[in-house]
């Protein structure tokens, strides 16, 4: 996943740099880097990061603005990620953040120093403007003499790069933020990225629109218009194309692009894994058919899943089975489309469908390599590697939230634009312990109750993701004067932006009284309900 071309079609704007101007952010492994791309882009410009190693020759884009990210590391450290000089001569604007505005003075014959106070949280800087220099004033342009920023550094600049001049200080700092009017370059000590810092949002959109000159045009409306063009340009009149297509909100909003630029010549295909929830297979293509007009291909595959899962109690084995099982089935749904087509005389199937987001793309971009693996995430095109389909990936620009405005520009229903995500292993990661039919319905009865009293409470939209876990173990109860021993039935549900992170949902007591009553009361072999209360880290959102 980290090459980040798509396929490209000669004297075809297939690209997206052709149709947007970009902002490439470079990474230097900040926390916040991330969310220098989201402010950009709310600003309506398109932005992309890559990691701070990247070599402008390799770029196959040119940047209209380059913006350098902090960093944990100083820029006096031995091992101390530099950027490729060659960014100063490409003669576009530069912003450096934090560590980026010390790499700037770096490499431009400034000093940095460790400071005897680190400075963390909240500080105010005191805007200095210059008259006669106007261009130096344009990051601050709009903003007061003085504005409340958050700063998180222990280094800071003790000498003057040449030809830079302070636009901006501290009680601490005197160098807090500079500028090189001729060379467009600006640098600031504190992050602008995170919203403790009031005109954050307003300095960096002053750079991108008033100094870059960028045209803001990127919007989920134009968004659309162009990559069904982009679809229709790579696929061409006769190929076709497969998707694997869940009923979640990523692959349903990708499934409707590509039905929208090419119609009947798109398959969806959703595997029914025998681990979906309650109904799932059928609401799903309800859905899609009846209220998106994608054809669905429904394929009963849960025998063979089931089959495969029997006696396994280790979550990896677990996702890695399903994982392969989904690409064999695919690649078997693949070649029977394939030879329909061909009785039919029509095109070959070329491409397929993928819904991978941005947030994939960056985790697999990192320039301190990839990070411990914690769990195998199953993504069925993300192990296709020997397929001969090429990968046609709509959302892979963007963010949930986006992919979320997208899917109401292409008037899909909120109740699926909203849809909390359901993970690829479905409720084999749900059940714990050894995943069998008796279990799973389990889960999936009590999970059906747990989410019927959460939209009935209005809850559904307060939180980001809710399920119910069957946990392996046994405990006492007493029923109708009778003792029971029977399991456990888990409640979970988070509020959290990124899935990164996540706190554990206040859920009501009220609420909660009536799930467990029901849970116990309408689920055979259950006569215990527990509330989970762990945030992630250090626990995860999913229990295996
Ligand atoms: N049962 C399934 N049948 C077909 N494809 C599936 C199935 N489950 C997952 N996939 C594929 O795996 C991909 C990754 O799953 P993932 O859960 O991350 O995304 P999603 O289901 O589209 O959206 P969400 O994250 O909101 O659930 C999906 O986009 C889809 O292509
Ligand atoms: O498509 C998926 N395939 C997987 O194998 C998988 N594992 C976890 N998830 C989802 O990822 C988010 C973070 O989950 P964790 O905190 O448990 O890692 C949560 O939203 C999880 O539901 C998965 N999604
Ligand atoms: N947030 C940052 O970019 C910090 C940069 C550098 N590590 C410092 O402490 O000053
Ligand atoms: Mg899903």
């Amino acid at each position: 996943m980290t090459d980040l071309q798509q396929p490209q079609v000669p004297g075809v704007a297939t690209e997206v740099h052709s149709m947007y101007d970009t902002i490439l952010i470079l990474d230097f492994g900040s926390q916040y880097s991330h969310l220098i791309t989201r402010r950009v882009r709310e600003a309506g410009v398109y932005c992309e990061l890559l990691p701070c190693t990247q070599k402008i020759d390799d770029l196959h884009f040119k940047p209209t603005g380059v913006i350098l990210s902090g960093s944990p590391y100083s820029v006096y450290d031995k091992d101390a990620p530099r950027v490729d000089p060659k960014v100063f001569e490409l003669g576009v604007p530069v912003l450096g953040i934090c560590y980026g505005l010390q790499e700037i003075a770096w490499n431009h014959g400034g000093r940095v120093d460790p400071h005897d106070k680190r400075e963390y949280g909240h500080a105010i800087v005191q805007i200095d403007r210059h008259e006669s220099h106007p261009t130096a004033n344009l990051l601050f342009e709009g903003i007061g003499a003085e504005t409340k920023v958050w700063m998180s550094h222990g280094d800071q600049l003790s000498v003057m790069p040449e030809g830079f001049r302070v636009i901006g200080h501290t009680a601490t700092a005197p160098y807090a933020a500079i500028a090189h009017e001729e060379k467009l370059m600006f640098g600031i000590q504190f992050h602008p990225e995170v919203t403790h810092s009031e005109q954050g949002v307003k300095i960096l959109s002053n750079f991108v629109l008033g100094v870059c000159k960028c045209r803001s045009n990127w919007s989920m409306d134009s968004f659309v218009e162009k990559e069904i063009e982009r679809i229709r340009a790579i696929v061409g009149t006769d190929a076709e194309v497969v998707g694997a297509v869940s009923g979640g909100v990523d692959s349903t909003v990708a499934a409707k692009i590509m039905h929208s630029a090419i119609g009947d010549r798109f398959h969806a295909i959703l595997v029914d894994n025998g681990v979906m929830r309650l109904n799932e297979c059928e609401t799903v293509k309800e859905q899609l058919s009846n209220k998106l007009g994608i054809n669905l291909k429904v394929v009963d595959a849960s025998e063979e899943f089931l089959g495969r899962l029997k006696g396994v109690t280790d979550p990896e084995r677990k996702r890695k089975i399903i994982g392969n099982t989904f690409i064999e089935v695919f690649e078997r749904e693949a070649a029977a489309l394939d030879k329909e087509n061909e009785a039919k005389g029509r095109g070959k199937i070329e491409y397929l469908l993928q819904g991978t987001l941005y947030p994939d793309v960056i985790e697999s971009i990192s320039f301190k390599g990839p990070s411990a693996t914690i769990k195998t995430h199953h993504n069925v095109g993300g192990l296709l590697e020997d397929m001969r389909l090429k990968l046609i990936e709509p959302l892979r620009e963007l963010f949930k939230d986006e992919v979320r405005a997208l899917g109401k520009v292409l008037d899909i229903d909120e109740e699926l634009v909203w849809r909390h995500p359901f993970p690829g292993p479905g409720l084999a990661i749900r059940v714990l312990g050894e995943v069998t039919k008796a279990q799973v319905d389990i889960c999936r009865q009590a999970d059906h109750i747990y989410l019927s009293e959460i939209r009935a409470a209005g809850l559904y939209r307060k939180i980001s993701q809710a399920y119910a876990a069957l946990l392996p173990i046994r405990s006492v109860g007493v029923m109708g004067d009778q003792r029971t021993y029977e399991q456990v039935i888990a409640l979970r549900a988070v509020e959290t932006t990124d899935f990164m992170t996540a706190d554990w949902f206040p859920m009501p007591v009220e609420v909660l009284k009536r799930m467990s009553q029901r849970i116990i009361n309408e689920v055979r072999g259950v006569n215990r309900v527990v509330y989970d209360v762990s945030s992630k880290p250090p626990s995860t959102i999913e229990w295996e």
